[in-house]
């Protein structure tokens, strides 16, 4: 077969892929297509056509089969969304934010009415709008972290703005539609991690076969082949040189050698205008398997996902599943008590806002957006001012209205030792690096909780950031000399790991002073 046409059936097979990914999801068979790919590759060894070409023609796209979800199906329809019910998701924010449950509720309620909406037909779904939510609650209490879990389980876009950024000198009020901006950017980068995932398999066979290729030369035979591809396979060939023909800007960013060197005996010297025949501007580099593996990684992956099919996909999740947290909403409302007519530049940031979260159309670099079903979290302590001050309109898009409760003492305590990787935990982790064995006693814990909420009660209430502080604060002077620790330990004559017990005596040698004065507390912790 001609180059020239297996050339045009690279393109057209990559056009197809990206048709289909147009109408719908891509999800790709891998164990399909590398059984295609294996068969081809035997069938063009075995029918005497053992030319590297002919063998590149079996690594194409045209060996993907593409499965296609229909639309009904998009975002929420498949298996992991429908067993995502609102005590599935429950449980699942249960793992990592401590109480809270009205808050958690009306979330994992929310989603679960997205995934409703994408199961009726048009034009009722249209009709539907998500059910935004007004958080109303002190500092650090949990606001952000529900709805950033929120956005992880699902694996949706998400973006965090602060509503003040727009009552800022200079603003303008068109500057609000950078948060869709930024949401998209999210949506990019998260469709990228996703398809990636779906084609990582597929394309890590493309590049085994195509260094097996020209590794094993022309007419080796099976035994052969699947020799080389275990040594491929266990690392043995990763050192071994290559001559790679790449395109310019292949690998930018990449570490290569760029002295070249003369070739070592054992060095593999493979043309590679075989093997990326079909590129354009392009120069010679040596390298190891090793390194090349990335690059040629790289180069299918932008042949089989363009930035076009990304930016595509990425909109339509957006659009259906993007959640935009707007934080300190309180403050760009004005106190009826205090207003004295309309509050110019709050009122007019609402103003600005209300558009986006209502529904319109906004154009970003990637294509424009319709923010009709991106689901809107907002928050805001609302110490002076009321949520009925908003504007009316405001309100209205906000129906779900939940009371976030200041943490007490036992919320601390439960906040730094109950979630999934809590505070404690990841100050264990960080030790053991060192091969420090750290161990908080219950009691040191309680009182961490207990100082922690007395500084939030006397000086300022940051709520449970506080804690981040105070145990920074006990763990200093240990992160600092940690390693010298552990050397003494060993040179000592010790064993594994070192122990070392933070207990209630520690604590207060760490804070104490600070906390008898609080100006000093104000300032440090
Ligand atoms: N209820 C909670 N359970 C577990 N962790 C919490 C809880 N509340 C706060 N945190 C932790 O405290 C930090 C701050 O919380 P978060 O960002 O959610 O505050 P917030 O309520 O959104 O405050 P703000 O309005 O000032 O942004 C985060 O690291 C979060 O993990």
């Amino acid at each position: 077969m001609s180059r020239r046409r297996i050339f045009s059936l690279v393109d057209r097979a990559r056009a197809g892929v990206e048709r289909v990914v147009d109408r719908a999801r891509v999800d790709v068979d891998v164990r399909t297509a590398t059984a295609r790919m294996r068969m081809r590759s035997t069938r063009a060894r075995g029918g005497g056509s053992s030319s590297a070409i002919g063998r590149r023609k079996s690594a194409t796209p045209s060996a993907v089969r593409v499965t296609v979800i229909e639309d009904d199906a998009r975002g929420g329809g498949g298996d992991a969304e429908r067993s995502l019910t609102p005590v599935a998701t429950m449980a699942l924010l249960d793992r990592h934010i401590v109480g809270q449950g009205e808050a958690k509720r009306a979330c994992a309620v929310a989603l679960r009415n997205r995934w409703r909406r994408h199961r009726i037909e048009s034009p009722m779904r249209e009709e539907i709008a998500p059910k935004n939510i007004l958080m109303i609650g002190p500092t650090g209490c949990g606001k952000t972290e529900i709805a950033r879990r929120l956005a992880k389980i699902t694996d949706s876009p998400f973006v965090k703005v602060e509503a003040t950024k727009f009552t800022e000198v200079g603003f303008h009020g068109r500057d609000v539609d950078q948060i869709i901006r930024d949401l998209v950017d999210n949506g990019i980068a998260l469709t990228k991690q996703k398809m990636r995932a779906k084609f990582e398999k597929y394309v890590e066979e493309l590049i085994e076969n195509k260094i097996l290729d020209f590794i094993c030369g022309e007419g080796a035979n099976d035994e052969t082949r699947e020799a080389f591809r275990s040594l491929y396979r266990d690392g043995t060939l990763d050192d071994r040189m290559i001559e790679v023909d790449l395109p310019d800007n292949a690998g930018q960013g990449m570490k290569i050698d760029p002295s070249g060197g003369p070739i070592p005996i054992h060095e593999l010297v493979i043309k590679v205008d075989k093997l990326f025949g079909n590129r354009k501007s392009t120069t010679k580099r040596k390298m190891t398997v090793a390194e090349c593996k990335p690059l040629i990684e790289e180069m299918e992956f932008d042949n089989l996902l363009s930035a076009e099919t990304i930016a595509k996909e990425a909109i339509t999740s957006v659009e259906n599943d993007g959640i935009v947290f707007i934080d300190e909403i309180d403050k760009i409302v004005s106190s009826s008590d205090y207003r004295h007519g309309a509050d110019a530049s709050s009122e007019g940031v609402q103003r600005d806002l209300l558009p986006i979260i209502e529904g319109s159309v906004v154009s970003t670099k990637h294509g424009n957006v319709n923010t009709d079903h991106i689901l809107f979290v907002c928050s805001g302590a609302f110490h002076s001012a009321k949520p009925s001050d908003m504007l009316a309109e405001l309100q209205g898009r906000l129906p779900i209205r939940v009371e976030l409760k200041g943490l007490s003492e036992h919320d601390l305590y439960r906040i730094l030792t109950e979630p999934e990787m809590n505070m404690i935990a990841q100050q264990k982790a960080l030790m053991k690096t060192e091969g420090i064995d750290l161990v908080f006693t219950n009691e040191a814990i309680e009182h961490i909780a207990k100082l922690a909420h007395k500084v939030n009660k006397t000086v300022e209430n940051i709520g449970a950031r506080r804690l981040h502080t105070v145990l920074e604060r006990i763990v200093e002077e240990l992160s600092f000399s940690a390693p010298e620790k552990y050397t003494k330990f060993i040179a000592d004559g010790g064993a594994g790991e070192l122990v070392v017990t933070i207990d209630v005596k520690d604590v207060d040698e760490a804070l104490g002073s600070m906390l008898k004065k609080d100006d000093l507390s104000r300032f440090v912790l």
